[in-house]
Protein backbone atom coordinates (compact mmCIF):
# COMPACT_ATOMS: atom_id res chain seq x y z
CA UNK A 1 0.00 0.00 0.00
CA UNK A 2 1.00 2.94 -1.08
CA UNK A 3 2.35 5.30 2.06
CA UNK A 4 1.42 2.16 4.43
CA UNK A 5 3.17 2.18 8.31
CA UNK A 6 6.41 1.40 7.44
CA UNK A 7 7.59 -1.77 9.69
CA UNK A 8 9.38 0.05 12.45
CA UNK A 9 6.87 3.70 12.66
CA UNK A 10 5.57 3.60 16.16
CA UNK A 11 2.01 3.63 16.12
CA UNK A 12 -0.12 6.74 15.71
CA UNK A 13 -3.15 7.36 17.39
CA UNK A 14 -5.78 9.97 15.90
CA UNK A 15 -8.69 11.70 17.28
CA UNK A 16 -11.01 13.07 15.11
CA UNK A 17 -14.65 15.21 16.72
CA UNK A 18 -16.35 17.17 15.48
CA UNK A 19 -20.65 17.68 15.01
CA UNK A 20 -22.66 15.44 12.59
CA UNK A 21 -21.78 15.99 8.59
CA UNK A 22 -18.67 17.23 8.97
CA UNK A 23 -16.69 14.67 7.46
CA UNK A 24 -15.46 12.43 9.97
CA UNK A 25 -16.41 8.66 8.83
CA UNK A 26 -15.47 9.55 5.38
CA UNK A 27 -12.30 11.70 6.10
CA UNK A 28 -10.82 9.02 9.33
CA UNK A 29 -11.55 5.56 7.16
CA UNK A 30 -9.76 7.26 3.67
CA UNK A 31 -6.68 8.77 6.34
CA UNK A 32 -6.75 5.46 7.87
CA UNK A 33 -7.08 3.12 4.33
CA UNK A 34 -3.95 5.67 3.39
CA UNK A 35 -1.78 5.01 6.39
CA UNK A 36 -1.82 1.45 6.85
CA UNK A 37 -3.92 2.36 10.43
CA UNK A 38 -6.87 0.84 12.04
CA UNK A 39 -10.42 2.59 11.86
CA UNK A 40 -13.12 2.94 14.68
CA UNK A 41 -16.14 4.93 14.32
CA UNK A 42 -17.47 5.35 17.85
CA UNK A 43 -20.72 6.95 16.93
CA UNK A 44 -21.55 3.37 15.44
CA UNK A 45 -20.97 1.88 18.77
CA UNK A 46 -23.54 4.77 20.64
CA UNK A 47 -25.84 3.54 17.96
CA UNK A 48 -25.41 -0.12 18.32
CA UNK A 49 -26.53 -0.10 22.20
CA UNK A 50 -29.37 2.36 21.12
CA UNK A 51 -30.37 -0.18 18.32
CA UNK A 52 -30.35 -2.98 21.46
CA UNK A 53 -32.40 -0.85 24.05
CA UNK A 54 -34.98 0.32 21.12
CA UNK A 55 -34.96 -3.35 20.19
CA UNK A 56 -35.76 -5.00 23.65
CA UNK A 57 -38.42 -2.18 24.58
CA UNK A 58 -36.10 -0.49 27.12
CA UNK A 59 -37.87 2.80 28.27
CA UNK A 60 -35.56 5.30 26.77
CA UNK A 61 -37.49 8.49 28.90
CA UNK A 62 -36.19 6.47 31.77
CA UNK A 63 -31.78 6.34 32.78
CA UNK A 64 -31.99 4.46 35.41
CA UNK A 65 -33.43 2.07 33.14
CA UNK A 66 -30.64 2.21 30.56
CA UNK A 67 -27.79 2.23 32.97
CA UNK A 68 -28.98 -1.16 34.82
CA UNK A 69 -28.87 -2.99 30.91
CA UNK A 70 -26.40 -1.06 29.74
CA UNK A 71 -23.80 -3.90 29.96
CA UNK A 72 -25.91 -6.81 28.69
CA UNK A 73 -25.09 -6.12 24.51
CA UNK A 74 -21.98 -7.49 23.33
CA UNK A 75 -20.59 -4.48 21.15
CA UNK A 76 -18.14 -5.59 18.54
CA UNK A 77 -16.48 -3.15 16.02
CA UNK A 78 -14.41 -4.59 13.04
CA UNK A 79 -11.21 -1.75 12.60
CA UNK A 80 -10.94 -2.29 8.78
CA UNK A 81 -11.38 0.89 7.19
CA UNK A 82 -12.12 -0.43 3.81
CA UNK A 83 -14.60 -3.04 5.68
CA UNK A 84 -15.61 -1.90 9.14
CA UNK A 85 -17.99 -4.04 11.00
CA UNK A 86 -20.30 -3.59 13.62
CA UNK A 87 -21.89 -6.67 15.48
CA UNK A 88 -24.60 -6.64 18.53
CA UNK A 89 -24.50 -10.47 20.27
CA UNK A 90 -23.26 -11.55 16.85
CA UNK A 91 -25.78 -9.83 15.19
CA UNK A 92 -24.98 -7.65 11.80
CA UNK A 93 -26.25 -4.20 12.87
CA UNK A 94 -24.37 -2.48 10.34
CA UNK A 95 -27.83 -1.11 8.51
CA UNK A 96 -30.24 -1.04 11.53
CA UNK A 97 -28.56 1.20 13.30
CA UNK A 98 -28.76 3.76 10.39
CA UNK A 99 -32.29 4.20 11.00
CA UNK A 100 -34.04 7.79 11.82
CA UNK A 101 -35.20 5.95 14.80
CA UNK A 102 -31.95 5.08 15.75
CA UNK A 103 -30.55 8.41 15.09
CA UNK A 104 -33.24 10.13 16.94
CA UNK A 105 -33.04 8.57 19.69
CA UNK A 106 -29.12 8.38 20.21
CA UNK A 107 -28.69 11.32 22.19
CA UNK A 108 -30.34 10.10 25.00
CA UNK A 109 -28.80 6.64 25.25
CA UNK A 110 -25.13 8.15 24.88
CA UNK A 111 -26.02 10.99 28.04
CA UNK A 112 -26.19 8.20 30.33
CA UNK A 113 -23.17 8.40 32.43
CA UNK A 114 -22.58 4.49 32.88
CA UNK A 115 -23.08 3.59 28.82
CA UNK A 116 -20.18 6.27 28.44
CA UNK A 117 -18.27 4.57 30.80
CA UNK A 118 -19.00 0.93 29.40
CA UNK A 119 -18.50 2.25 25.73
CA UNK A 120 -15.00 4.08 26.45
CA UNK A 121 -13.32 1.31 28.05
CA UNK A 122 -13.94 -0.60 25.02
CA UNK A 123 -12.82 1.86 23.02
CA UNK A 124 -9.73 2.62 25.04
CA UNK A 125 -9.00 -0.85 25.09
CA UNK A 126 -9.75 -0.98 21.08
CA UNK A 127 -7.22 1.84 20.07
CA UNK A 128 -4.10 -0.06 22.60
CA UNK A 129 -4.49 -3.19 20.41
CA UNK A 130 -4.22 -1.60 17.24
CA UNK A 131 -0.79 -2.62 16.03
CA UNK A 132 0.19 0.58 13.46
CA UNK A 133 -1.85 3.16 15.08
CA UNK A 134 -5.90 3.77 14.77
CA UNK A 135 -7.61 6.77 13.48
CA UNK A 136 -10.97 7.13 16.12
CA UNK A 137 -13.91 9.33 14.94
CA UNK A 138 -16.39 10.75 17.06
CA UNK A 139 -17.58 13.57 19.73
CA UNK A 140 -15.12 13.27 23.03
CA UNK A 141 -12.23 11.14 21.31
CA UNK A 142 -9.92 14.34 22.39
CA UNK A 143 -11.28 15.09 25.08
CA UNK A 144 -11.99 12.27 27.18
CA UNK A 145 -11.49 9.22 26.18
CA UNK A 146 -7.73 8.89 24.14
CA UNK A 147 -6.67 12.29 26.01
CA UNK A 148 -2.98 11.64 24.84
CA UNK A 149 -3.39 11.17 21.25
CA UNK A 150 -0.71 12.40 19.09
CA UNK A 151 -2.87 13.93 16.99
CA UNK A 152 -6.32 15.58 17.46
CA UNK A 153 -8.68 17.27 14.86
CA UNK A 154 -11.52 19.14 15.32
CA UNK A 155 -13.65 19.28 12.07
CA UNK A 156 -16.91 21.75 11.87
CA UNK A 157 -19.05 22.77 8.67
CA UNK A 158 -21.60 25.04 8.64
CA UNK A 159 -25.40 23.69 9.64
CA UNK A 160 -26.52 24.33 6.17
CA UNK A 161 -23.44 22.60 4.36
CA UNK A 162 -24.13 19.69 7.00
CA UNK A 163 -27.58 19.44 5.83
CA UNK A 164 -27.38 19.35 2.74
CA UNK A 165 -24.26 16.53 2.84
CA UNK A 166 -26.76 14.43 4.90
CA UNK A 167 -29.69 15.21 2.91
CA UNK A 168 -27.90 13.90 -0.15
CA UNK A 169 -27.41 10.48 1.64
CA UNK A 170 -31.11 9.81 2.96
CA UNK A 171 -33.11 10.08 -0.44
CA UNK A 172 -36.16 11.71 -0.07
CA UNK A 173 -35.56 13.96 3.25
CA UNK A 174 -35.90 17.91 2.76
CA UNK A 175 -32.54 19.90 3.65
CA UNK A 176 -34.94 21.99 6.18
CA UNK A 177 -36.25 19.29 8.46
CA UNK A 178 -32.25 17.75 7.80
CA UNK A 179 -31.14 20.98 9.03
CA UNK A 180 -33.32 21.29 12.30
CA UNK A 181 -32.82 17.23 13.46
CA UNK A 182 -29.11 18.01 13.24
CA UNK A 183 -29.14 21.08 15.03
CA UNK A 184 -31.22 19.47 17.54
CA UNK A 185 -28.68 16.59 18.29
CA UNK A 186 -25.65 19.06 18.47
CA UNK A 187 -27.17 20.59 20.76
CA UNK A 188 -28.00 17.74 22.92
CA UNK A 189 -24.43 16.42 22.49
CA UNK A 190 -23.40 19.55 23.55
CA UNK A 191 -24.84 20.11 26.49
CA UNK A 192 -24.87 16.53 28.45
CA UNK A 193 -23.08 16.31 31.39
CA UNK A 194 -20.83 13.43 30.55
CA UNK A 195 -18.16 14.02 28.17
CA UNK A 196 -19.80 16.08 25.84
CA UNK A 197 -19.48 17.20 22.29
CA UNK A 198 -16.39 19.74 22.50
CA UNK A 199 -12.94 20.47 21.21
CA UNK A 200 -9.87 19.97 22.85
CA UNK A 201 -7.72 22.67 23.50
CA UNK A 202 -4.73 21.46 21.73
CA UNK A 203 -6.89 19.83 18.59
CA UNK A 204 -6.90 21.46 15.17
CA UNK A 205 -9.65 22.67 13.58
CA UNK A 206 -10.69 22.56 10.34
CA UNK A 207 -13.53 23.95 8.81
CA UNK A 208 -14.69 21.82 5.96
CA UNK A 209 -17.36 24.17 5.08
CA UNK A 210 -15.62 25.40 1.46
CA UNK A 211 -13.20 22.25 1.16
CA UNK A 212 -14.07 18.98 -0.83
CA UNK A 213 -13.40 15.91 0.80
CA UNK A 214 -10.06 14.99 -0.61
CA UNK A 215 -8.63 18.19 0.24
CA UNK A 216 -9.47 17.91 3.92
CA UNK A 217 -8.37 13.81 3.61
CA UNK A 218 -5.27 15.64 2.26
CA UNK A 219 -4.96 18.21 5.48
CA UNK A 220 -5.13 15.25 7.88
CA UNK A 221 -2.41 13.16 6.45
CA UNK A 222 -0.22 15.95 6.14
CA UNK A 223 -0.76 16.61 9.58
CA UNK A 224 -0.19 13.07 10.73
CA UNK A 225 2.92 12.50 8.44
CA UNK A 226 4.15 15.95 10.30
CA UNK A 227 3.56 14.23 13.84
CA UNK A 228 5.31 11.41 12.75
CA UNK A 229 8.15 13.02 11.33
CA UNK A 230 8.12 14.90 14.70
CA UNK A 231 7.68 18.66 13.00
N1 LIG B 1 -15.72 18.20 2.47
C1 LIG B 1 -16.82 17.61 2.00
N2 LIG B 1 -17.47 18.12 0.94
C2 LIG B 1 -18.60 17.54 0.46
N3 LIG B 1 -19.17 16.43 0.96
C3 LIG B 1 -18.56 15.86 2.01
C4 LIG B 1 -17.37 16.42 2.59
N4 LIG B 1 -17.02 15.63 3.64
C5 LIG B 1 -17.93 14.64 3.71
N5 LIG B 1 -18.86 14.76 2.73
C6 LIG B 1 -20.03 13.92 2.50
O1 LIG B 1 -20.95 14.27 3.53
C7 LIG B 1 -21.63 13.14 4.03
C8 LIG B 1 -21.40 13.03 5.54
O2 LIG B 1 -20.03 12.74 5.79
P1 LIG B 1 -19.57 11.83 6.99
O3 LIG B 1 -18.14 11.50 6.76
O4 LIG B 1 -20.51 10.69 7.21
O5 LIG B 1 -19.71 12.88 8.21
P2 LIG B 1 -19.76 12.64 9.77
O6 LIG B 1 -19.08 11.32 10.05
O7 LIG B 1 -19.02 13.80 10.36
O8 LIG B 1 -21.20 12.65 10.15
C9 LIG B 1 -21.07 11.95 3.23
O9 LIG B 1 -21.98 11.67 2.19
C10 LIG B 1 -19.76 12.44 2.69
O10 LIG B 1 -19.42 11.84 1.48
N1 LIG C 1 -17.75 9.62 20.78
C1 LIG C 1 -19.08 9.74 20.56
C2 LIG C 1 -19.62 9.42 19.29
C3 LIG C 1 -20.98 9.53 19.11
N2 LIG C 1 -21.76 9.90 20.15
C4 LIG C 1 -23.22 9.95 20.03
C5 LIG C 1 -23.74 11.34 19.73
C6 LIG C 1 -24.15 11.28 18.28
O1 LIG C 1 -25.28 12.08 18.03
C7 LIG C 1 -24.45 9.81 18.06
C8 LIG C 1 -24.23 9.25 16.67
O2 LIG C 1 -22.91 9.55 16.27
P1 LIG C 1 -22.50 9.43 14.72
O3 LIG C 1 -21.05 9.78 14.64
O4 LIG C 1 -22.92 8.11 14.16
O5 LIG C 1 -23.40 10.54 14.08
P2 LIG C 1 -23.36 11.08 12.59
O6 LIG C 1 -23.27 9.89 11.69
O7 LIG C 1 -22.14 11.96 12.52
O8 LIG C 1 -24.60 11.84 12.44
O9 LIG C 1 -23.62 9.10 18.99
C9 LIG C 1 -21.21 10.23 21.37
O10 LIG C 1 -21.95 10.61 22.29
N3 LIG C 1 -19.87 10.13 21.55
Amino acid sequence: MENGAAPTAQPVIVAIDGPSGTGKSSTSKAVAAQLGLSYLDTGAQYRAITWWMVSNGIDLEDPTAIAAVAGKPEIVSGTDPANPTITVDGTDVAGPIRTQEVTSKVSAVSAVPEVRTLITELQRSIAAGAEHGIVVEGRDIGTTVLPDADLKIFLTASPEARAARRSGELKGVDVHATREALIKRDAADSSRKTSPLAKAGDAVEVDTTELTLAQVIECVVTLVEEKRAGK
